[in-house]
């Protein structure tokens, strides 16, 4: 039988958090708390289980609540995970106040789109605390049990917090009409949309998308311009195989079609507090929002050499190389420079490695995860500390592309 034995107490109230549920704001210790000890012995334990343990976690969750199945996915493929996975980050980073604190308040402020409500808290709370107990047999007891409670209820007051502060600035989420829907490549359409309320953003962010053919699934898009004076926005897309989202955008989506839209996210945004040389990579629709941080230095006048490597992996699939062209030809300070090969033998970051020097660059990577991964490598070994290359976390891509 599914059954939660574990109670968690309703969120503090927001007058009394103070006292009850604080992610300290100091700094990371050396020194891991003995929370954390515990939080990541009980981790470690269910790495290998993580499928089983997610099966079950929302099993509780949906039989002992029903009436929050209708908050999730009709199918809950990538979706399925992501709640539990976020929680699951945040506890292994408890002691770690500068990177959790961001992560959580827009956890919070992300969540408004879906109609969480921070009584919705303690029963994630409760099915967490099962499922621990459940796959992590070895290393729980009342000690862990307490270690964890301590850190989802500081987690959860955190979340509540950011979505109530943000209720005052923004709606939980907008309305977008598609406006225009043009096909690139058969696989690839570039879609502009007006929101029904102005929406703040800077170059080189992304936002989450619903489509109205799968409800209450989101994907992630980088903005494909930096903010426009009539409030457009656009997107380019690429249907990939068994792509719900994106394959909906490609290939259904015509002017008229309204879509949501979450708040926007991410920083992988230009740095206009120095005048430093931006290196820029965009792997196949990766190109897109390094085409907003291009309008962003192009409008804020101050000029600074930007250099970017567009990489496909056929001539076709340079599908926005004439929009970048254009654009060298407009700016002096920009250099484009497209890259046809296989990623597997990593073309784009090895065509990098052959120009340069580069020591002076802030470095900006965009595409495909596994390209990612080998040009931020790639720019390291070529002498770019990693505090000055930007890029989205890889973990929020997973449902980039879906
Ligand atoms: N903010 C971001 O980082 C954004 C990421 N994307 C992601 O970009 C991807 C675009 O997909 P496609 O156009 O199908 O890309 P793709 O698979 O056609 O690859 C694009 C480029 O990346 C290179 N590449 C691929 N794997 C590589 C590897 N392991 N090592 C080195 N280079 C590699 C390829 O050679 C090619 O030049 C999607 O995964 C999408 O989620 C899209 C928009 C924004």
């Amino acid at each position: 039988m599914l059954e939660a034995r574990h109670r968690m107490d309703a969120p503090p109230t927001r007058s009394a958090r103070r006292e009850t549920a604080r992610i300290p704001s100091g700094g990371g210790t050396a020194e891991p708390s003995p929370d954390a000890v515990l939080i990541r012995r009980t981790l470690a334990e269910i790495e290998p289980v993580a499928d089983r343990m997610t099966s079950y976690f929302y099993a509780l969750v949906f039989i002992g609540h029903p009436e929050l199945r209708s908050m999730f996915p009709i199918a809950m493929d990538v979706q399925r995970d992501r709640l539990l996975k976020a929680l699951l980050t945040a506890a292994e980073h408890i002691d770690n106040p500068a990177v959790l604190l961001p992560y959580l308040r827009r956890l919070g402020t992300g969540h408004r789109k879906y109609g969480t409500l921070p009584g919705h808290y303690p029963v994630v709370g409760e099915a967490l605390l099962g499922a621990l107990a459940r796959y992590a047999e070895r290393s729980w007891g009342p000690e862990a049990e307490a270690a964890w409670v301590r850190a989802y209820t500081a987690i959860s007051q955190t979340m509540i917090d950011a979505a109530s502060d943000d209720e005052v600035a923004a709606p939980a989420w907008w309305h977008a009409e598609v406006v225009s829907h043009e096909l690139r490549t058969p696989d690839i359409a570039v879609l502009t949309v007006r929101p029904d309320q102005p929406y703040a953003f800077l170059a080189g962010q992304y936002t989450s998308l619903e489509t109205p053919w799968w409800p209450r699934v989101w994907r992630h898009y980088s903005f494909a311009s930096a903010p426009r004076t009539d409030g457009l926005l656009s997107f380019h897309v690429k249907a990939v195989p068994a792509g719900w989202v994106s394959n909906a955008l490609v290939r259904h989506a015509r002017p008229g079609d309204v879509l949501r839209l979450g708040p926007p996210a991410g920083s992988m945004v230009v740095d206009h507090s120095t005048d430093n040389g931006m290196l820029c990579l965009g792997g196949g629709t990766g190109i897109a929002p390094i085409k907003a941080l291009i309008e962003d230095v192009a409008e804020h006048g101050q000029r600074r050499p930007v250099e970017v490597f567009f990489g496909a992996r056929c001539d076709n699939d340079l599908y926005d190389k004439d929009t970048l062209l254009g654009l060298q030809r407009s700016h002096p300070w920009l250099s484009v420079r497209p890259v046809v090969g296989d990623g597997l033998s990593g073309q784009l970051p090895h065509a990098v490695g052959e120009h340069g020097p580069w020591s002076s660059y802030d470095a900006y990577v965009s595409g495909p995860p596994a390209m990612i991964r080998s040009g931020v490598d790639e720019l390291k070994r070529i002498g770019i500390p990693g505090e000055r290359i930007r890029h989205d976390a890889v973990e929020e891509l997973a449902g980039v592309a879906g």
